[in-house]
């Protein structure tokens, strides 16, 4: 049971990080010392604190246990995004993702802060070589091949790494008293895992130079009419507001969810030409799902649809 549980861990991490071995090696680390859930067992684990993750919390919650919900936690340094705690983000999100119970993710921090940033103390001595040769920060991308919809819920502070993580997720909301920033530069470097890339898609370059040249912050209003979130609602109703929203995406079938995920994600990336060749190829291979086929009779039959994710 535990080398099939193994195997399978090793499978899925070819899949989602075709990269190194290294990884592979630390997916067996992880799985000798962590049980390998099953859904039952990752609700029942999960909700009783996740003893496997130092500076996460993993649950799930919504109907069905349809949504998960990973926390980060590491209240004294207000998130600080250290290396242990990335770590065990990606694994939290990598276990939600391969469950299939789960719909859509919801990451969130405290009423405090999302997270502060990457942790400074850590890289204060850092050298050129240690960073270029270690590819630190590298991993975080990880974050970006999770293939289920993840949702920021941001509270508090989103600043350096922590805006970053926020704009790797595919939906932003925010608390009333979010700040969301890019302040690298007042500490003599720039954003280093997407602030000058994805927040310049976000919001347009004035208001992302801006940012980034500054340090200045700007507070969830502004972000929400700027683009960079999508909605903002009261701190303590926030992670409700999302888990909620997790539950509307899990009325709708997760291959064709993650198909939409991928073409939006899509244009980030490319060009016009090419991000409307890749929407339709995706859109041609809905019509190879059963749930394209179920989706289109029950409306014809004015029902609701029931989809098997196939
Ligand atoms: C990807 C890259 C390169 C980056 O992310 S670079 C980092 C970008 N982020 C930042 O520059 C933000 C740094 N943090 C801050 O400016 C301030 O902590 C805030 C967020 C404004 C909050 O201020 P305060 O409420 O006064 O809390 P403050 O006392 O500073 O922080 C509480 C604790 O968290 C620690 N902390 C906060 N942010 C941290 C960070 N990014 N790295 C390491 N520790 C951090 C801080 O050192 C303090 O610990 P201690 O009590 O041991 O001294």
């Amino acid at each position: 049971m535990a080398c099939l549980a193994r195997a399978r861990l090793i499978q899925l991490t070819k899949i989602l990080h075709p990269t190194p071995w290294s990884f592979q090696k630390e997916a067996t680390r992880k799985i000798l010392c962590v049980p390998l859930f099953t859904h039952n067992k990752i609700t029942r684990n999960y909700a009783a604190s996740t003893p496997s993750y130092k500076y996460v919390l993993a649950e799930k919650r919504g109907e069905g246990g349809c949504v998960g919900l990973v926390t980060l936690n590491r209240p004294k340094a207000l998130n600080a995004l250290c290396g242990e705690l990335m770590e065990d983000l990606k694994y939290a999100l990598l276990e939600l993702d391969a469950d299939p119970n789960v719909a859509a993710i919801v990451l969130t921090g405290s009423e405090k802060a999302f997270a502060a940033g990457a942790d400074i103390k850590e890289m204060q001595h850092k050298g050129f070589v240690d960073c270029y040769a270690g590819g630190f920060l590298q991993g975080w991308d990880a974050l970006t091949r999770i293939r289920k919809p993840v949702i920021a819920a941001v509270n508090g502070y989103a600043l350096g790494g922590g805006c970053e993580v926020a704009m790797m997720c595919d939906i932003i909301l925010a608390g009333e008293k979010a700040k969301f920033g890019q302040p690298e530069i007042s500490i003599g470097t720039i954003p280093g895992a997407g602030g000058t890339q994805r927040l310049t898609k976000a919001i347009g370059k004035s208001r992302a130079m801006q940012m980034c040249i500054t340090g200045d912050p700007i507070n969830a209003q502004q972000a929400s009419e700027w683009g960079l979130v999508s909605s903002v609602h009261a701190p303590d109703q926030l992670v409700n507001e999302a888990i909620k929203l997790g539950e509307r995406i899990g009325n709708h079938s997760k291959v064709i969810v993650s198909m939409a995920k991928a073409s939006v994600n899509k244009s980030y990336e490319t060009s016009l030409a090419e991000g409307l060749q890749f929407e339709k190829n995706l859109f041609y291979g809905t019509f190879a799902t059963k749930d394209q086929t179920e989706g289109m009779t029950a409306f014809v039959e004015k029902r609701k649809p029931n989809f098997t994710d196939s």
